[in-house]
């Protein structure tokens, strides 16, 4: 049995109040916060396109962060390309967990224990139109966490695609003991299905930062999640 972990995705939150945003979490009763980095593709001019080198929400603003919450849990969800040339920024910026997409390396392995060489949990996360048979038992095992992506990764406040649920019941059936979040859409309407599928680890982001009483959106979640392992251990 592994118990309910709620990981508020920031990208739903006031980005001019951010570390109040994070605290407001955690005493809400949040135990990990989630920052969700997406590339950043800049057209510099009308002929040409320039692709920079850099990424939203990363190391700079995690190290920013840290400086008032040092032992903050941050869920460092790299939506990258190339995302093995993160993992010493992420680390040295204090991130614990560093989750990459199964589908942008042929290494996974390599990338597993390179993030686990500089002390971060590794996760691995999964598209919805990659299946979770993608995810070999060899990485399965290696990974702290799995994560089943439940909307196409990039922006929040997107409707959750139900069509992702088996694949969180099929690597629950493979991982008993795995940490396996779920992220996108998620709130109280779909923690059910998430929860009754596997998963313990939750994010959510508009369902909770826009709540009127998000510490009870939370404690709603955490409870449905310890319920449904309650049950599955039986
Ligand atoms: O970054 C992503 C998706 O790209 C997620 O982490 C979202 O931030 C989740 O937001 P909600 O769907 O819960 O509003």
């Amino acid at each position: 049995m592994v118990k309910a972990i709620i990981s508020p995705s920031v990208l739903a939150s006031d980005f001019g109040n951010l570390s109040a945003e994070c605290r407001r979490m955690i005493k809400g009763g949040a135990e990990w916060l989630h920052m969700a980095s997406h590339r950043i593709m800049t057209k510099l001019t009308l002929n040409r396109s320039h692709f920079v080198p850099n990424i939203t929400m990363g190391a700079p603003i995690l190290t920013c962060v840290r400086k008032g919450i040092p032992d903050i849990f941050m869920d460092c969800h790299m939506m990258v390309a190339q995302p093995e040339k993160w993992v010493n920024d992420i680390a040295d910026a204090g991130g614990a967990l560093y989750c990459f997409h199964l589908e942008a390396t042929s290494d996974p392995i390599s990338l597993i224990k390179a993030i686990h060489d500089r002390n971060m949990k590794a996760g691995v996360a999964i598209s919805p139109d990659t299946p979770s048979t993608a995810v070999t038992d060899e990485v399965g095992e290696k990974a702290d966490m799995l994560l089943v992506m439940t909307v196409y990764p990039g922006r929040g406040g997107q409707k959750f695609l139900d069509r992702c649920v088996p694949k969180v019941a099929e690597l629950r059936a493979r991982f008993p003991q795995k940490d396996i979040e779920v992220d996108g859409g998620v709130g109280p309407k779909t923690i059910d299905v998430c929860a009754d599928a596997g998963s313990n680890v939750i994010v959510a982001g508009t369902a909770i930062f826009n709540a009127p009483n998000p510490e009870e959106v939370i404690q709603f979640l955490k409870d449905t999640v310890n319920t449904a392992q309650a049950k599955l251990a039986k």
